[in-house]
């Protein structure tokens, strides 16, 4: 075969600086460089079918697809991914088994800067991820004629052919599976990656986990996730759909009824198989889904109770589900009703190495005694944060101020009181921000957000509209950060903002009466938010 006589003369290892100039100069017919993109990739030996291979590839695809969510130009269909850019445009199947080439072409003659610039970002970039996921399996080549790459043209095409042939014959189950009150999803490609997690034997380290994050083992929490650089607040690290998600049903009904094990046989064997590889197939036990706490109950942060709020809502994620706890995180994750899927966002700046942790209980979880319980009760395991691993003493402290938030957030949460005495729960909610920022440092995330949309509440019901606008707004700059700008409660906290009187309860207890709507000015910060909390008139 030609690939083979011309491999070891054509094909060189390329370190990723060596990748950097994939560009080509041509000439046009006026005798004037132009440049042209004529380059790809081989994977050789090709995977095999194997499961381990399976998971390298769903792995792979699935870094691919967060890298570019938000580019227009990147689609996804039922066999690949598309780039849109260039004369001939470059895909990636979602079986890799059969993957033998990744290749773009592109004259220069017609394309413009832009075009040629979208095609060398792609190729570069997807050149990256496949070698940090697969090594020098993956070999680069540059050049258009039909001795360049490893395979010869016709078996690439073959190649190609054969996905949309197989996929004809054997279509892929229809997806969502609709269950009475379980619905196993199609997560990121036409495989229920249950095959996300990549099965490496020789090292614990799966490079290649993300522009942001890699997953690698932790001490004493078997793997985590951690950034590979340094990650801004507000940054969203991860967007994923669930693979199976539960709605107005709790987690004790979950466990105990065992529904999920029950439905589990309802599913074909390939999806079952593929969903207990997720478990690190440890199962059967008696709850798999929940004994390692990657099923857990997060009420949808909406905009609060009310008839409005989404259900509460369980999910198994296949990403999600590796990140750990964390008493005093870096990072959220939520459940956008909207996209149907789970985001996580960094609450604080997060350093290169660190590891990305959310809160599995989002209420905060009271002093360290109670936080144990609660974790170890509904997710199986002893928490050894950081917070929870400190000295006594120091434990101490932390556990008087959530001792503290714990009682205020009682008072703060009762209705009759926030009708017969505003001034009092603006004080209680004050504290409890005061208290919040000592426990947490200067990023408290979404607790403080809804100290704030509960100091909203109080103020909108009393037809206070300036303050309310103020409160609504600080509970939306925080749930940017937590939630992004495309949550549906981020966006309701920015609509009560501009219209505080378009919350339901407005004016509830105000008994007709207005309250002035002007802004005192020419205070100083401190005076300023005596006002704003009504501790000063
Ligand atoms: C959702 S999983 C997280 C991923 C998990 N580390 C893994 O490798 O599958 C939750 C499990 O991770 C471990 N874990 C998470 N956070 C922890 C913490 N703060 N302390 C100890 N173990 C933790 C516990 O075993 C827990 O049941």
């Amino acid at each position: 075969m030609k690939c083979a006589r011309k491999k070891d003369q054509l094909v060189h290892r390329l370190s990723l600086l060596e990748v950097q100039s994939i560009v080509t100069p041509l000439e046009n017919s006026a005798g004037l460089a132009v440049m042209a993109v004529d380059c790809g990739f081989d994977m050789m030996p090709p995977l095999s079918g194997s499961i381990k291979d399976k998971k390298r590839w769903t792995w792979f695809t699935m870094i691919i697809k967060q890298r570019y969510e938000d580019d227009q130009r990147v689609e996804v269909t039922k066999n690949y991914l598309w780039f849109k850019a260039g004369g001939e445009y470059a895909k990636v199947p979602f079986e890799g088994h059969k993957f033998r080439r990744f290749s773009s072409n592109l004259s220069g003659r017609n394309s413009t800067k832009a075009e040629q610039r979208a095609v060398e970002e792609y190729m570069k970039t997807i050149y990256r991820i496949a070698h940090d996921n697969f090594g020098d399996r993956v070999r680069h080549w540059t050049g258009g004629d039909d001795q360049a790459g490893l395979y010869d043209w016709p078996e690439v095409d073959k190649s190609i052919r054969s996905y949309d042939e197989v996929s004809h014959l054997f279509p892929l189950p229809e997806l969502p599976i609709s269950l009475s009150k379980i619905e196993m999803q199609q997560p990121d490609g036409p495989e229920i990656p249950g095959a996300i997690r990549p099965a490496v034997a020789d090292a614990d380290v799966l490079k290649g986990g993300g522009v942001l994050f890699e997953i690698r083992s932790q001490a004493g929490k078997k793997m985590g996730m951690v950034a590979r650089c340094d990650i801004a607040k507000g940054t969203r690290i991860l967007c994923e759909k669930p693979l199976l998600i539960t709605q107005n049903m709790g987690l004790k009904m979950l466990e105990e009824g065992g529904v999920a094990a029950v439905k589990l046989k309802t599913l074909t064997k390939q999806q079952r198989r593929q969903f207990m590889s997720l478990h690190n197939n440890n199962f059967p036990v008696r709850y798999p889904l929940f004994s390692r706490g990657t099923f857990r109950t997060s009420r949808a942060t909406g905009p609060g109770p009310g008839k409005n709020s989404p259900p509460p809502l369980g999910a198994v994620y296949p990403t999600i589900g590796l990140i750990n706890h964390h008493c005093l995180p870096n990072a959220h994750s939520n459940w956008n009703e909207e996209r149907q899927q789970g985001t996580v966002h960094a609450t604080r700046p997060i350093r290169a190495g660190e590891e990305i942790t959310i809160a599995y209980d989002l209420a905060g979880g009271g002093p360290s005694k109670a936080r144990r319980k609660v974790l170890s009760d509904a997710f199986g395991f002893t928490c050894g944060c950081g917070l929870c691993s400190l000295p006594p003493f120091q434990l101490r402290v932390s556990d008087g101020r959530r001792a503290q938030l714990q009682r205020l957030g009682e008072t703060i949460g009762a209705p009759v009181l926030a009708g017969r005495d505003p001034v009092a729960v603006l004080r209680d909610c004050r504290s409890f921000l005061d208290l919040l920022y000592e426990e947490y440092g200067e990023d408290p995330g979404i607790l403080a957000a809804r100290i704030y949309f509960d100091a909203f509440r109080i103020c909108a019901s009393h037809g206070d509209r300036t303050r309310a606008s103020v409160f609504a707004g600080r509970a939306y700059e925080i749930r940017t950060v937590c939630e992004g700008n495309d949550s549906p409660g981020t966006k309701r906290m920015k609509s009560l903002m501009q219209d505080p009187a378009s919350y339901a309860a407005f004016g509830a207890h105000s008994d007709g009466k207005k309250t002035p709507g002007f802004v005192p000015v020419n205070l100083t910060s401190d005076l300023y938010e005596d006002w704003l909390w009504r501790q000063r008139q």
